[in-house]
């Protein structure tokens, strides 16, 4: 993990919870976020889910850009739709969003900061610069920034007026390694520093590098919500399941219902779809059955691997 050299200075007042309570969100007849519950305390938290789970929806409520259909969404007790009082203690880096390439970073920090109607926006500009460790490049254009530079100039505008939560929609989208590792190393810093970070994303890996405490959302639903080692275990101890192929499918199917690794054996026309508690000792084993059986195993297809199916696997748990 990289370390980043400027102290990232504590927000002036300590963080308080964000608090969900039964919110929902639909769009006509699209259900995009579903009697979602959660508290969100100081230091980082991932909001993990796949493509069209209702992170985005579920960010903008919190930040105050959507109302809930229905439930409530408080920071220290005060709903965030249509609170100015709040916005000015919560911050968002949104998912897409242009920035002019003519500005330097400065100018496009120093701009948040004068919609904030900061006392001194100058001053407030660069701290937030130094924060994300861009005063090197500040007075550059950000035309001819990375995307990891773009991105950092981006966090420094949403953390101009100094917020206690700090709100992010799939920061590391697009970057590179050694980007990724410093927006991580940045994202610890204010977590430690006493801030309410949320950050979502829809890779596992990258949640359980930054973040202590992972939020699952699938299909609008909070389906699991913890320690990251406890999710990926819920994640990897699924049962795997597999499409088998031999020359005696029949014979194969009652050998594999004696192993203790086989949950489930199906057969059907084109073969045998066969569950397994542990992909490891499944694989190892089935060599070894069909040697024994005398059969010739023609095809072994993991089957169930997609992202989709293994968060949804998580909602039926
Ligand atoms: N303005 C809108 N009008 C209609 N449907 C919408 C609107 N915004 C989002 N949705 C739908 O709501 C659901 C959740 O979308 P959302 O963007 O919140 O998910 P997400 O987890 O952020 O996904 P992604 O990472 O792909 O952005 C999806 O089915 C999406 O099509």
């Amino acid at each position: 993990m990289t370390t980043i050299s400027a102290e990232p200075a504590a927000p002036s007042t300590p963080a308080a919870a964000l608090d969900l309570a039964g919110v929902s969100r639909w769009y006509g007849n699209v259900v995009a976020v579903n009697d979602v519950t959660m508290r969100l305390g100081a230091g980082v938290t991932g909001l993990l889910g796949p493509n069209g789970a209702g992170k985005t929806t579920l960010l903008h409520m919190m930040a105050g850009f959507l109302a809930p259909s229905r439930g409530t969404v408080t920071l220290a007790g005060e709903p965030t739709w249509r609170n100015p009082a709040v916005y000015r203690r919560l911050g968002l880096v949104s998912e897409r969003e242009a920035v002019h390439g003519f500005l330097t970073a400065y100018e496009f920090v120093l701009a948040s900061a004068k919609l904030h109607r900061l006392a001194d926006p100058e001053a407030a500009a660069r701290r937030a610069i130094a924060l994300v460790e861009m005063a090197d490049a500040q007075d550059r254009r950000i035309g001819t920034y990375s995307k990891g530079m773009r991105q950092r100039t981006r966090v420094a505008a949403a953390l101009v007026h100094d917020p206690q939560v700090l709100l992010l929609d799939e920061p590391f989208n697009g970057m590179d390694p050694r980007q990724r590792l410093h927006m991580m190393g940045l994202l610890h810093s204010l977590g430690d520093a006493g801030r309410t970070i949320l950050f979502s994303s829809h890779i596992l890996e990258e949640v359980e590098q930054v973040s202590g405490t992972v939020q699952v959302m699938v299909a609008g639903r909070l389906a699991a919500s913890g320690d990251f080692r406890t999710i990926r275990r819920l994640m990897t101890n699924r049962p795997h399941v597999f499409a088998v192929h031999s020359t005696d499918d029949r014979a194969l199917a009652v050998a594999l219902m004696a192993e203790p690794s086989v949950t489930g054996v199906e057969l059907g026309r084109t073969g045998l779809t066969v569950k397994a508690g542990d992909y490891g000792a499944f694989t190892r084993r089935l060599p070894k059955i069909a040697l024994r059986e005398g059969i010739r195993v023609r095809q072994l297809l993991p089957e169930d691997e997609s992202l989709e199916s293994v968060f949804s696997y998580l909602v039926e748990a």
